[in-house]
């Protein structure tokens, strides 16, 4: 990769005797936005606190913009903008307030108006910031995250209690950032997100990264499915591809070749004059491969069956 901007290199942290995070490694290049999935408890936001400088490394290395975030501190955060898992605002202070006093601290703010708009708050400007609803308080931390036009952006969940249209407003902030060249670090409980904005993901589990790469390559891991229903006892065909499970009256194929076989069955049909109820055919989702992962490892990350994947 060209031009790296967010760099994690054999990372551990431990809090006790407990590992949290068990050798990370993450190249992101300049642009790039990356999403780190993964269950409650897997690690992924000790890994992106540690990129905002909030946890040292118990071994390995941390490097953002080619600098230490600990050591090098006023040098990385004026470039950075971070958005917490859990912000902490002053619940007496109104949004503009809030951010009027953000902008204080700020190298090159934007104009308090433009950011207001940015995140749809224009409305709830002079609202104490304790009466925000739980969607509301995470645009606001949105706002102040990229006030100063960060280069390198980290967003730990940036739309967990935000209605489907504040989330999508969201995601539109995000794009215009992406856009813009912003290097962009997320993590998220919303596959859906990480489907549409990511440009690559990671899947961590205990401590571990179990899958990572475009989301298109993370969901080719596993095959496509048909299914449909069909009298107990049909007979069914072969697909080259696909393999058969039955149940009841319930028939799944899972295929590496969905139009090549679904198109065998559909002449199939045609030909013996059967009807497939219910027909659906679809690739894996984000979804089914998050949930095969976490049905496959244990909590320190290890597969239980099948060989490991990369
Ligand atoms: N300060 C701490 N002291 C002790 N254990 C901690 C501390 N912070 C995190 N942990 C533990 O480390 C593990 C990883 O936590 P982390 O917050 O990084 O996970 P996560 O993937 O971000 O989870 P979530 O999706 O729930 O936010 C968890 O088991 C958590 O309980």
């Amino acid at each position: 990769m060209e031009d790296v901007v967010i760099e994690v290199n054999q990372l551990r942290r431990s809090y006790g005797e407990f590992e949290a995070v068990r050798g990370v490694s993450l190249a992101i290049g300049r642009g790039e936005l990356f999403a780190l999935l993964g269950t409650n408890g897997a690690g992924k936001t000790t890994t992106i606190e540690a990129l905002e400088g909030l946890q040292r490394p118990t071994s390995g290395e941390v490097r953002v913009l080619g600098l230490d975030p600990i050591a090098d501190r006023s040098a990385v955060r004026p470039r950075t903008g971070v958005m917490l898992q859990h912000g902490g605002f002053t619940g007496a202070l109104t949004v503009r307030e809030t951010i009027e006093s953000w902008r204080a601290l700020t190298v090159r703010p934007r104009a308090t108006r433009d950011m207001l708009e940015t995140v749809e708050l224009a409305d709830r400007a002079d609202v104490a910031v304790e009466q925000l609803s739980g969607g509301e308080g995470r645009r606001l931390e949105l706002a102040l995250a990229v006030m100063g036009r960060p280069e390198v952006l980290f967003l730990d969940e940036p739309t967990t209690g935000m209605d489907p249209a504040s989330r999508r407003r969201t995601w539109d902030v995000i794009r215009e950032l992406q856009a813009g060249g912003t290097t962009i670090l997320l993590t998220t409980h919303y596959l859906e997100e990480a489907e549409v904005l990511a440009d690559r993901v990671a899947i961590m589990q205990g401590g571990h990264i179990v899958s990572r790469g475009t989301p298109e390559e993370v969901v080719h891991t596993l095959p496509a499915r048909i299914t449909f229903r069909s009298p107990e006892g049909s007979d069914l065909p072969d697909l080259p591809h696909g393999t058969l499970s039955v149940d009841g009256d319930r028939v799944a194929y899972e295929t590496r070749d969905l139009q090549g076989d679904l198109s065998q069955l559909l002449d199939w049909a045609t030909a013996t004059g059967v009807r497939l109820y219910g027909l659906s055919a679809r690739p894996a989702t984000l979804e089914d491969v998050f949930l095969d992962i976490a049905g496959e490892h244990d909590n320190a990350g290890h597969r239980l069956e099948r060989e490991e994947v990369r």
